[in-house]
């Protein structure tokens, strides 16, 4: 009744499915592919439809044009975040960039992370990820089956050097991080799903508990890397980092450029949170790309063709991007067929508001179906297949010019709208374009044979968990090397990269703390580079 009186004469509400009384429309939402779902309602209410979730309007958006009328240009009352349950503070602690609500936290927040995103193109950051690329291939050369694990360390250990200049504590990163992933995602820890467990004290909370544990080792970890850098500095040792760049602008002889940044436990979160979107992200586009060689052999082909007669045998580095228009685009294109954050990451609307008649109310929880938007048949014509071809043909509405420097992801819908987009997309471009051409240029990927009958072992097709960033469950697959020479580049890519400084060779940070705390719950990857490990997160 109270809802109706709000709207204002005239305004329709969204149309939608309808729920039950108090709980609302979760009883048919599946905990797996709940994007897939999400998508199909579309198809029957519009790009833009609404549902109550315990009392909560949650609007779904499937269409990029409605994203951008909404959370773009009237991203004055659409940048908010809305609370999460299982982290009540989210809106308002300062710890995470990203959940942060519209607040002058967020501002400044946001404007360092632009900051140091800026300086690190001017810095000589741009080493890592391709030391990291080169450990990364050697180590899928020697167990494909174990590419989870390769995976996620190649993440973790290049965001740790970016953000602290050492690939120490990439282990720890992972451990933490993966447990934050369960702690926001909407089908993660229970109170999230079911809100009013959140009231739950948190002495008998099982939730609270193990969350504020994570937390605490987080806070620590955070604390002993920015500890190390600062240290390191002092030294005259400091390799670059964001956190030097930031405690350099803070030695800065001028007042306003010290003033300008901020205090260091501000930048601490802001790389923290840098470190873990890092680690926890650029997993899963690297492993969809696995999944398309799999099923798509004749793209491999052509990707394979571009690299060999452009470079001459020659592994991809950054600086050959222009010259490599299809391995931008297949890096594009397994974005937009397996989105990485396949639901979004929510905004939330701060005023009543009206669109093309529609009635949105205040405090609502606005969500761009990523999944939906990338299955739009006006741009994306026979949108379900992998077609790298859609970036770089000028018979496909997605086709631009100079083919130099389009396909890229500047701008790309897979990484939000508004105010709030992602501020990780010089890290994702490189990471991405490093590890799929130097795949491509060092294996072919196939699927496995069965050695008794010969047969193909079928790998799945859309079988993906169910958190917020979306991977695909594991699958068997064969990265036969190309050649032995290849297998013989590899060797000594691999040994080059630990002979530079940050792997082992100079005084490096001491992890040991971690190491009593946290025994063998997980694997410390400086001991043995390609043994051991306790499974990946996925
Ligand atoms: C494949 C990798 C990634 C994808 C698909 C991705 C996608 C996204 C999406 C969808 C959002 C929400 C945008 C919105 O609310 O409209 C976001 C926010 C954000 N991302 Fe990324 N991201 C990726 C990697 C990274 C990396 C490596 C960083 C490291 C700096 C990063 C930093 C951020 C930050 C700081 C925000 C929050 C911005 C804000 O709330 O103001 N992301 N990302």
């Amino acid at each position: 009744y109270f809802k109706r009186q709000r709207r204002p004469p005239g305004a329709r509400p969204l149309p939608g499915p309808r729920g039950l009384p108090f709980i609302g429309r979760v009883h048919d939402i599946p905990s797996k592919e709940s994007w897939v779902k999400f998508y199909e309602w579309s198809k029957t209410y519009g790009p833009i439809y609404q549902m109550e979730i315990f009392g909560t309007v949650h609007v779904w958006i499937s269409s990029e044009e409605v994203a951008h009328d909404l959370l773009s240009k009237r991203a004055t009352i659409y940048s908010d975040r809305p609370m999460i349950p299982n982290l009540p503070d989210n809106r308002t602690s300062g710890d995470y960039l990203a959940l942060l609500g519209r607040t002058d936290t967020w501002k400044s927040q946001r404007k360092l992370c632009n900051h140091l995103m800026h300086a690190s193109t001017l810095a000589s950051l741009h080493s890592y990820p391709t030391l990291e690329r080169d450990r990364f291939l050697y180590l899928m050369c020697q167990d494909p089956s174990r590419y989870l694990e390769w995976i996620e360390q190649f993440t973790s250990r290049t965001v740790s050097r970016l953000c602290w200049g050492t690939a120490r504590p990439a282990q720890v990163l992972r451990h933490t991080t993966f447990g934050l992933l369960e702690t926001i995602s909407p089908s993660g820890a229970l109170p999230n799903v079911m809100s009013f467990l959140r009231h739950v004290p948190a002495a008998i909370s099982p939730w609270k508990k193990k969350e504020s544990a994570r937390h605490a080792l987080e806070d620590r970890l955070f604390h002993a890397n920015v500890g190390f850098v600062a240290q390191s500095l002092a030294e005259n040792r400091a390799r670059p980092s964001f956190i030097r760049t930031f405690l350099e602008t803070k030695n800065s002889p001028d007042e306003r450029v010290r003033a300008r940044w901020g205090e260091q436990a501000e930048a601490m979160h802001v790389v923290g949170l840098m470190a873990i979107a890092g680690a926890l992200t650029i997993g899963s586009p690297i492993q969809s790309f696995l999944l398309a060689m799999c099923h798509y052999p004749e793209w491999q082909r052509k990707l394979q063709d571009e690299i060999d007669g452009v470079l001459e045998g020659r592994c991809p580095q950054w600086e050959d991007r222009e010259e490599l228009p299809l391995l931008r685009a297949v890096v594009k294109e397994v974005i937009r067929w397996r989105p990485p954050v396949p639901t979004g990451i929510p905004h939330a609307i701060e005023k009543d508001d009206v669109y093309n008649g529609y009635f949105i109310p205040a405090g609502a929880t606005i969500h761009a179906l990523e999944w939906g938007i990338t299955r739009d048949e006006s741009r994306y014509p026979d949108a379900e297949a992998f077609n790298p071809g859609r970036w770089i043909d000028p018979s496909f509405p997605t086709y631009r010019e100079p083919l130099t420097q389009y396909p890229n992801l500047s701008g790309f819908s897979q990484f939000g709208f508004g105010r709030r987009t992602c501020q990780g997309v010089p890290i994702v471009e490189q990471d991405l374009f490093l590890t799929m051409g130097g795949m491509a240029w060092a294996f072919d990927i196939r699927k496995k044979r069965d050695p008794a009958t010969g047969a193909e072992i079928p790998v799945h097709w859309n079988d993906y968990t169910p958190l917020l960033i979306a991977k695909p469950a594991w699958f068997p697959f064969d990265a036969v090397p190309r050649s032995p020479e290849k297998v013989g580049r590899m060797r000594e890519m691999y040994v080059a990269a630990r002979e530079q400084p940050g792997a082992g060779q100079n005084v490096d940070m001491d992890i040991s703390q971690f190491r009593a705390d946290l025994g063998d719950q997980i694997y410390f990857d400086d001991v043995a580079d390609a043994g051991g490990g306790l499974g990946s997160h996925n």
